[in-house]
């Protein structure tokens, strides 16, 4: 897994240069830098109002570039906390809405069975449990094969036992897939699970940089994991007994 993937090569990476965002109050991005490097995982944290979805937004193209510069692949996928599906479109439908080609059902079935729903393909959106959907949203990014993949605190709404499913089966995704991830979240654990990389916003500006050397598939027993936690919770101030 260490040999450089050759896929990873011809990828640009995502650059962020003195990006700042304001909507006529105080700056929410501050002359922030980031940079993800093709392939990579970056979890970004930071407490409520820090700016996370605003840079997010930014980078999917959906909010202006103000102030700075921001450079990206043109492959990008973005999936929200709420799947978004289209409830009058079956499922493979939904996946499949937009792909170019003759070949688009059979695209969007192989990567609904990627996300284990491949029992589900012509269901309604309605009759899915939250995973489920979940997963459909993730199958519709992952089937156009993204450079750079962003996820929205994507697991925030689902009870406990399925966002560790969804963690596992995103880090199996990513492993195959190697495009580049921005997951915004909440869940340090999770940031820890997924990431090379996690990255604390603190008013609009990087705080902390903190990277994840822990050995995949990683687990919550590793050594090193509750020093990372620790870490991380201290970088979100949040206090913790030791
Ligand atoms: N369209 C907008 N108009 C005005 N203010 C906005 C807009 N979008 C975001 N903001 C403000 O920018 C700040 C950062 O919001 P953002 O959603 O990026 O934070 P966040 O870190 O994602 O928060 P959370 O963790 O609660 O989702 C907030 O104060 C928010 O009110």
């Amino acid at each position: 897994m260490n040999a450089i993937d050759p896929r990873l090569t011809e990828r640009p990476s995502i650059r962020v240069e003195g990006l700042s965002r304001r909507f006529g109050g105080p700056a929410v991005l501050d002359d922030l830098d980031l940079t993800i490097e093709p392939g990579e995982f970056v979890s970004l944290l930071g407490r409520s109002g820090s700016g996370k979805t605003t840079l997010l937004r930014t980078l999917a193209g959906l909010d202006p570039v103000e102030e700075g510069a921001v450079s990206v692949p043109r492959n990008v996928a973005v999936v929200f906390q709420e799947s978004r599906l289209l409830p009058w479109r079956r499922v493979w439908q939904n996946v499949a809405l937009g792909l170019p080609g003759r070949d688009a059902r059979d695209r969007a079935v192989a990567a609904l069975e990627e996300v284990g729903l491949g029992h589900r393909l012509d269901a309604w959106p309605l009759t899915l449990s939250g995973g489920e959907a979940q997963r459909v949203g993730i199958a519709r990014a992952m089937v156009r094969e993204p450079d750079f993949l962003m996820l929205d605190e994507p697991f925030a709404s689902l009870d406990a036992l399925t966002r560790l499913r969804m963690q596992a089966m995103v880090a199996e995704l990513w492993q195959k897939h190697r495009c580049a991830v921005l997951l915004v979240t909440h869940d340090v654990d999770e940031a820890l699970l997924l990431g090379d990389r996690a990255v604390v916003l603190d008013h609009g500006r990087i705080s902390r940089n903190l990277p994840i050397h822990m050995a995949r598939p990683r687990r919550h027993d590793d050594p090193e994991f509750a020093p990372a936690r620790r870490a991380l919770l201290t970088a979100l101030d949040v206090e913790i007994a030791r």
